[in-house]
């Protein structure tokens, strides 16, 4: 049975937490972001998720490292002297359904040669890719559907975040054969309101798991 989604995206800042939150609210579902870092200068996506969703504390699962600068986690674990240990890196034993947040991009290092892509496959959860809508997008979201094919991680759709662009997402669906789950407009003011409103687009996860 599948226990969740792994939210990922074609770069960082492109709109993973916000699309976590709405995923999360659509599906009643447990938010997990493994590995946080950056938290000098924010206050991390496991709080941003919590208001946003109005998650109860049983279904916000901690990071398994929250790290101070914001690199990529290898980087970010070095600087403060912590080895990242694979064995903390294991899926919680929560219900279904589960949203797994990544750090960044598919690329992104997480320990020693390990890439987030590595840790995806190890999950072996199916993955919902985030990207821009606007310019640029079909060269970073074509490549990060080509690696994640490449590993044979199941890949449910790609959701476009920012200013609707048609034309964009039928070029990637054209090229990649990877459907377009949902849209995220540009919102102007993100709250826990304009979550929930937004949460109505979503499929349910049963006819998104079973369907892919
Ligand atoms: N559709 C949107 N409308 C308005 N603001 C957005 C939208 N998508 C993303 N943003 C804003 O862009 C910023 C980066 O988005 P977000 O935090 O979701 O990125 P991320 O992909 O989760 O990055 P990270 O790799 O750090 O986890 C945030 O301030 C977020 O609120
Ligand atoms: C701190 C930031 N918000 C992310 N969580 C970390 C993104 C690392 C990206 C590394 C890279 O692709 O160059
Ligand atoms: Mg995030």
């Amino acid at each position: 049975m599948t226990r969740g989604v792994f939210v990922t995206g074609t770069d960082t800042g492109i709109g993973k937490t916000l699309t976590s939150a709405i995923l999360t609210t659509a599906w009643q579902a447990t938010y997990w972001k493994p590995l946080q870092t950056g938290l000098n200068e924010e206050e991390g996506d496991s709080p941003t998720v919590s208001r946003l969703a109005n998650l109860t504390p049983e279904r916000l699962i901690p990071p398994a490292y929250a790290l101070q600068e914001p690199l990529a986690p290898s980087a970010a674990a070095a600087l403060e002297g912590i080895h990242i240990d694979p064995d903390r890196l294991t899926l919680p034993n929560v219900a279904a359904p589960l949203v797994v947040e990544g750090a960044g991009g598919v690329m992104v290092p997480v320990y020693d040669d390990v890439l987030m892509i590595d840790l995806m496959a190890r999950f072996a959860l199916p993955v919902v890719l985030v990207a821009r809508s606007g310019l640029g997008t079909i060269n970073h979201s074509l490549l990060t559907i080509e690696a994640l094919k490449q590993r044979g991680i199941e890949i449910l759709g790609v959701v476009f975040s920012g200013k609707e662009n048609p034309d964009n997402m039928r070029m990637i669906e054209r090229f990649s054969g990877v459907r377009t789950l949902f849209t995220v407009p540009h919102i102007a003011h993100i709250s826990p309101q304009s979550v929930t409103e937004h949460a109505k687009n979503v499929p349910t996860f049963h006819s998104l798991v079973h369907k892919a």
